[in-house]
C-alpha cells in the first residue's frame, strides 16, 4: 500500500479560493449582472417598467398594493375587477405603458396584451416558448400534463385526450346530473318554506365540482376526493405564499414551518392517491371495471409500461400517473367552481338576464333532468356564462418563458425573459371589446366568440394553441347542467352580508365569500 498523497497546503488554498469566487462570480451573474444586461436589452427598444432591485424582483410591492386593494371592496353591480384583482399589472400597465416591464424575481416579465400577440405566443408554431419552471414546487402541487414539455407533453395529451372525446362527455352526463340534484335537494332542504335562505354559494360550488371530478374522471366517491381537495387548497396558499421567496435558490430545503407541511400535505395526498389507484388496478384485473375514464386510461398506459419492462416509450409511469390525478383533481375542481360561483353572484346583480336564462332552460326542459341535446341548444345561458368567464376570468393571467432569442411584435427578446399574459386585463381593454367592456352584456357573445370584440379572437378563458385546456368542453357542459338545474328550482339575490371582493389567490375568487339568498320557486 503507498502512502496517502498529501497536497501543500497553499495548494488547497488556492483550491478553495477558486471555488468560492466561481460561486461568487455565479451569484453575480444570476442575481445581478444578468438581469441589469437583460433590463438594458428590453429598454433599448422602448419598454419601460419597474426598476431591477433585488432578487425579490417586484414580490415586496405586489404584496403591498396587494393588501392596498384588499382594504376596499368594490360597489355591488360594478364589474371593473382588474384594479383590485391585478394591481401590481393594473399599475405598471397605468404608469407605464400596456407592454411593460415588472420582475418574477430576477427575471424580466413583460406584459403582452394585443389579442394577436397572445395568440403568437400561446400558438408556439416557433417553439421559443415554454412553461415556467418551478421545480420542487411544482412537483409538490400538481406535476402534470400542464407543466410537461416537448415529447412528455405529447404523448401525456395523446392518452388523455380520449377522456374528453364527445362521446365520453355524453356518457358522463349522468354523473354530472346526480351531483347536481343532491346539491339542489340539500338547498330544497334548506330553503323550505317561503321564505329565501342565505347560503355561502362557494364552497357548495367547490363540493359540487370536486364531486363531478370524481365520480366522473376517476370513477371514485366525493368522500374519496374529499380530503384531497382540503389538502390541495390548504397547499395552494401555502404555494402563492412560497412564491416570493421561490427565487432564493433552495429555498423550499429550508426547514421552515411552511416547508414542512408543504412537504407533509404532499405525501398525504400522494399516499390517498395511491389507495384509490390500488383499489382500481385490483378492479381493473379483477375485470370489475372498465379503463373507459380518465383514470382507467391512465392506468392502462402504466400496464403498458410496465408490461414493456419499463421501457419509457410504452406507457406512463406510476409517478406519472400520480402526478396527473393530482393535476386533475385540482384543475378538474377549482376553476368550474368559481365560474359557477360568480355566475350566481353577477345574475344576483343582473336579475334580468337570470329571467331570461330561467325562461330559456324552462322551455327546453320544463322540470325535466337536462340532457345533451337540450343543453347543447342552450343560447342564453352560453351566453351568460361566457360573459362571467370574460369578465372574472378564473385563471388571471398566464406566462410564457422566452427559451431562445425571438421577435414578437416587433420587439426582439432575448433568452429568459418571462413574458406574461394578462387574460384579465385582455378581456376589459375598452380597445378589444368596446367602450362598455366593464359591463356585463351577454348579448356581445349573441353572434359567436370571433364577432364579439374588435381585435377578434380575443377570449381566452381557456388559453389557446396546442395547451388550450382540456377540460373546456367538460367544464362547460358541467356549468351549464349545475346552472339550468338551480334556475329550475330557485330564484336567489345577494344577501345584505355579500361583499364584492374579487381577488387572486392562484384563481379569481370571491374574497369574503358568496353569500345569496335562495328562494324556491315552487
Ligand atoms: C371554467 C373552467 C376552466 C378554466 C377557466 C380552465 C382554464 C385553463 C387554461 C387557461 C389553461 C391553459 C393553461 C396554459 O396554457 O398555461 C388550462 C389548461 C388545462 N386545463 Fe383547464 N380550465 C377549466 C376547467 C378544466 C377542467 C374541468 C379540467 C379537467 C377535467 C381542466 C384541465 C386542464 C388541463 C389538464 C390543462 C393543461 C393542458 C395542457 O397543458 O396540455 N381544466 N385550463
Amino acid at each position: 500500500m503507498g502512502s496517502p498523497v498529501s497536497f501543500p497546503r497553499e495548494l488547497l488554498y488556492v483550491v478553495a479560493g477558486a471555488t468560492i469566487a466561481w460561486c461568487a462570480v455565479r451569484a453575480l451573474e444570476w442575481a445581478w449582472w444578468k438581469p441589469r444586461r437583460l433590463d438594458r436589452a428590453l429598454r433599448s427598444q422602448g419598454l419601460r417598467g419597474t426598476a431591477y432591485r433585488s432578487v425579490a424582483g417586484d414580490a415586496p410591492l405586489a404584496e403591498r398594493l396587494n393588501e392596498d386593494a384588499r382594504s376596499r371592496s368594490m360597489p355591488l353591480g360594478c364589474h371593473d375587477v382588474v384594479p383590485r384583482a391585478m394591481p401590481l399589472f393594473h399599475q405598471t400597465m397605468k404608469e407605464h405603458g400596456k407592454m411593460s416591464i415588472t420582475w418574477f424575481g430576477p427575471s424580466p416579465r413583460v406584459t403582452i396584451t394585443k389579442p394577436a400577440l397572445v395568440r403568437e405566443v400561446l400558438s408556439n408554431k416557433s417553439g421559443d416558448f415554454e412553461k415556467l419552471k418551478l421545480g420542487r414546487l411544482q412537483r409538490m402541487l400538481h406535476n402534470g400534463i400542464g407543466s410537461h414539455e416537448g415529447e412528455k407533453w405529447a404523448k401525456h395529451r395523446r392518452i388523455i385526450n380520449p377522456a374528453f372525446h364527445l362521446e365520453k362527455l355524453k356518457r358522463m352526463l349522468p354523473a354530472f346530473a346526480a351531483c347536481c340534484t343532491d346539491l339542489v335537494d340539500r338547498w330544497e332542504g334548506l330553503a323550505a318554506g317561503d321564505a329565501p335562505c342565505e347560503v355561502d354559494v362557494w364552497p357548495d360550488m367547490q363540493n359540487l365540482t370536486g364531486d363531478v371530478i370524481s365520480r366522473a374522471a376517476f370513477g371514485s366517491s366525493y368522500l374519496e376526493g374529499r380530503r384531497i381537495f382540503q389538502l390541495q387548497g390548504e397547499q395552494i396558499e401555502l404555494a402563492v405564499l412560497a412564491m416570493n421567496k421561490i427565487h432564493i435558490p433552495g429555498y423550499l430545503f429550508f426547514p421552515t414551518k411552511a416547508n414542512r407541511r408543504m412537504r407533509q400535505i404532499a405525501a398525504e395526498i400522494e399516499r390517498i392517491l395511491k389507495g384509490i389507484i390500488a383499489k382500481r388496478e385490483n378492479a381493473l384485473r379483477a375485470g370489475q371495471a372498465t379503463s373507459d375514464d380518465l383514470l382507467g386510461l391512465l392506468l392502462e398506459s402504466n400496464m403498458a409500461h410496465t408490461r414493456a419492462g419499463g421501457n419509457s416509450k410504452a406507457g406512463i409511469t406510476t409517478d406519472d400517473v400520480i402526478g396527473e390525478c393530482k393535476l386533475f383533481y385540482f384543475a378538474g375542481m377549482e376553476t368550474t367552481s368559481v365560474l359557477l360561483t360568480w355566475t350566481m353572484i353577477v345574475l344576483c346583480m343582473h336579475p334580468e338576464w337570470q329571467d331570461r336564462a330561467r325562461e330559456e332552460v324552462l322551455h327546453v326542459f320544463g322540470d325535466r333532468t337536462p340532457d345533451y341535446d337540450g343543453l347543447s341548444r342552450l343560447r342564453i345561458v352560453t351566453m351568460v356564462l361566457y360573459e362571467v368567464l370574460r369578465l372574472y376570468t378564473p385563471l388571471t393571467a398566464l406566462q410564457r418563458k422566452t427559451y431562445r432569442p425571438t421577435e414578437l411584435g416587433g420587439v426582439r427578446y432575448p433568452a429568459g425573459v418571462v413574458l406574461m399574459l394578462p387574460l384579465l386585463s385582455v378581456h376589459h381593454d375598452k380597445e378589444v371589446w368596446g367602450a362598455d367592456a366593464h359591463e356585463f352584456r351577454p348579448e356581445r357573445f349573441s353572434e359567436g366568440i370571433s364577432k364579439a370584440s374588435v381585435d377578434a379572437p380575443a377570449f381566452f378563458p381557456f388559453g389557446w394553441g396546442p395547451r388550450i385546456c382540456v377540460g373546456q368542453s367538460f367544464a362547460l357542459l358541467e356549468a351549464k347542467m349545475g346552472l339550468a338545474m338551480i334556475l329550475q328550482r330557485f330564484s336567489f339575490d345577494l344577501s345584505p352580508s355579500y361583499t364584492h371582493a374579487p381577488f387572486t389567490v392562484g384563481l379569481l375568487q370571491p374574497e369574503h365569500g358568496a353569500q345569496v339568498r335562495l328562494k324556491r320557486l315552487h
